[in-house]
């Protein structure tokens, strides 16, 4: 388990998070979703000792986490937001170099890049530099290259950024994949539903503060399991607890109108709606 206790950071007076307590749980894939700026890579960045933190502490299984905890790191896979490869070695350099960075070598070394390669559908790139890629392969060699030492604990920071569907599900099955393995994995991401489909829990927040953190479901039935969603100048939606009492709405209203179960995009769309305006 990860524990947050009370940690405060700020950056000017632009950007501040003040006492802030999380706990995420082992084995489970938990997303953080919020608006642009709300600190998703924030958290990220230190929870994996990439930014430092004005107060609190922040624990792995009870033992304290800092910058300095190499033990700790090693057992850590990070996928970060902007794509940091080493641009002129190839897809199999770039995984070579980081395994020998986890201390890999040997058959072991080669036994884990033939394996990501194969995961992620990037043998037949193997050779190309990475500047040569498309941005979608840049992505599926990021992710690679982050679980090479088959870490622990997986951050996942935005990390189907521009990759095409078919490849994002298949993302998405190794991802389940690793949860199923025991991995305790944590998510960024815009994509809403793929925190749907992925998540175990999700934290809601904006402005560096945490306003729920539920399973999916229990925020969907939340707001309301039906919607109701029509047109009048703009779209509007309307929710309910049961497909009754949608009905009964519906027969009142004058215009065409659709009633579809709710998803976490409309929570998600509430919540930012009413955070941001
Ligand atoms: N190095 C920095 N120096 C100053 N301000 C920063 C720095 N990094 C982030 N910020 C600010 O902190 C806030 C939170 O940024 P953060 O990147 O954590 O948000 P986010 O939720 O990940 O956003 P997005 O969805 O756009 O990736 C923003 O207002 C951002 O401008």
């Amino acid at each position: 388990m990860i524990r947050l206790k009370n940690i405060s950071k700020s950056y000017g007076k632009s950007f501040n998070i003040s006492k802030l307590n999380l706990h995420i749980e082992k084995g489970k894939l938990t997303s953080l979703l919020g608006p642009n700026g709300a600190g998703k890579t924030t958290i990220i960045r230190m929870i994996t000792g990439l930014s430092s933190y004005n107060e609190g502490e922040i624990l792995y299984d009870n033992e304290i986490f800092n910058r300095d905890s190499n033990h700790l790191k090693k057992k850590i896979g990070v996928v970060n937001q902007h794509i940091n490869l080493d641009k002129e070695l190839s897809v199999y350099e770039n995984l070579i170099f980081a395994g020998k960075l986890y201390g890999l070598k040997g058959n072991v070394l080669k036994e884990r890049v033939t394996h990501q390669l194969a995961q992620f559908n990037l043998e037949i790139h193997k050779d190309k530099l990475v500047k040569k890629l498309s941005g979608g392969m840049k992505r599926k060699l990021m992710i690679a290259r982050a679980l090479i030492h088959f870490p622990e604990t997986i951050f996942l920071d935005e990390p189907t950024v521009g990759i095409d569907l078919v490849s994002r599900k298949q993302i998405w099955n190794e991802f389940i994949r690793l949860k199923n393995e025991g991995k305790t994995i944590i998510l960024t991401t815009h994509h809403i539903e793929e925190a749907e489909y992925l998540s175990d829990k999700v934290i809601l927040l904006n402005d560096g503060i945490i306003y729920s953190k539920d399973t999916p479901t229990n925020l969907i039935n939340d707001l309301g399991k039906y919607t109701i969603e029509w047109f009048e100048g703009e779209v509007n939606h309307k929710f309910f607890t049961t497909l009754e009492k949608a009905n009964i709405y519906s027969n009142k209203l004058n215009v065409v109108y659709s009633i579809r179960k709710t998803t976490l995009e409309d929570v998600f769309y509430q919540f930012t709606k009413k955070k941001v305006n």
